[in-house]
């Protein structure tokens, strides 16, 4: 399973920072859609050009215009993009287009779908590299939400699938355990005193 880091930060300077401090323990580096709503597409570009060698993530939550919204990112620097599951499919297939025009990926981001088993087959019919089973940050801070409800319909849809909402170390081992490709941690990672250290024991408890 590969560990993706969210970057949940505001500004490029804290993006690459931290993405210097844990870049060695994690396979992909996901720029928030916060960030990118406040940094531009810049900061994409940024974080490819300071590390390369990483899965460059640009989480646009893109929810019409696909094509065109895909194609910006990938021309910045992005190796992958999300689309929303609430999208039309000829959204979907627009930014499905573009991917393969850069030789790039789209993940379908499954947030606020309710049958998200029935959803994440369609959208991997449609091309999709992944999905992401993604409670947000505002589910999360409901009473009561666990990570349950996405493991069970990522290991029920039978495609590729990512779990985003609140990974952490006591969490990451039933992310492996439910078939997960992708386990994402943001908050675990950026709001730890020690964000290596934090993303080393998560590496850890997946290898
Ligand atoms: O995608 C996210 C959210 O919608 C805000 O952009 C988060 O990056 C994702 O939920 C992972 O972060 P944590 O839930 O803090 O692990």
């Amino acid at each position: 399973m590969k560990l993706q880091v969210a970057i949940d930060l505001l500004t490029t300077e804290a993006a690459l920072e931290l993405a210097g401090q844990v870049a060695e323990f994690v396979d992909i580096i996901e720029l928030g859609t916060p960030l990118i709503k406040a940094e531009g597409l810049s900061v994409i570009t940024a974080i490819k050009n300071a590390h390369p060698d990483k899965v460059v993530f640009a989480d646009l939550k893109t929810m019409d215009a696909g094509e065109l919204e895909a194609d910006i990112a990938f021309k910045a620097g992005a190796d992958l993009v999300t689309v929303l599951g609430a999208a039309d499919d000829s959204t979907i297939a627009g930014a499905v287009k573009a991917a393969k025009a850069h030789n790039k990926g789209v993940v379908v981001d499954l947030i606020g779908i309710e049958d998200k088993v029935t959803r994440a087959k369609e959208v991997r019919a449609l091309g999709a590299k992944f999905v992401e089973m993604h409670a947000g940050l505002d589910e999360q801070a409901k009473p009561g939400f666990d990570l349950n409800g996405l493991l069970r319909a990522g290991a029920e849809a039978r495609v590729p699938f990512s779990v985003a909402g609140g990974v952490k170390l006591a969490t990451i081992g039933d992310v492996q355990k439910a078939g997960a490709d992708v386990a994402v941690a943001g908050g675990a990672i950026y709001g730890a005193a020690d964000p290596a250290l934090a993303a080393k024991q998560l590496r850890a408890a997946i290898n």
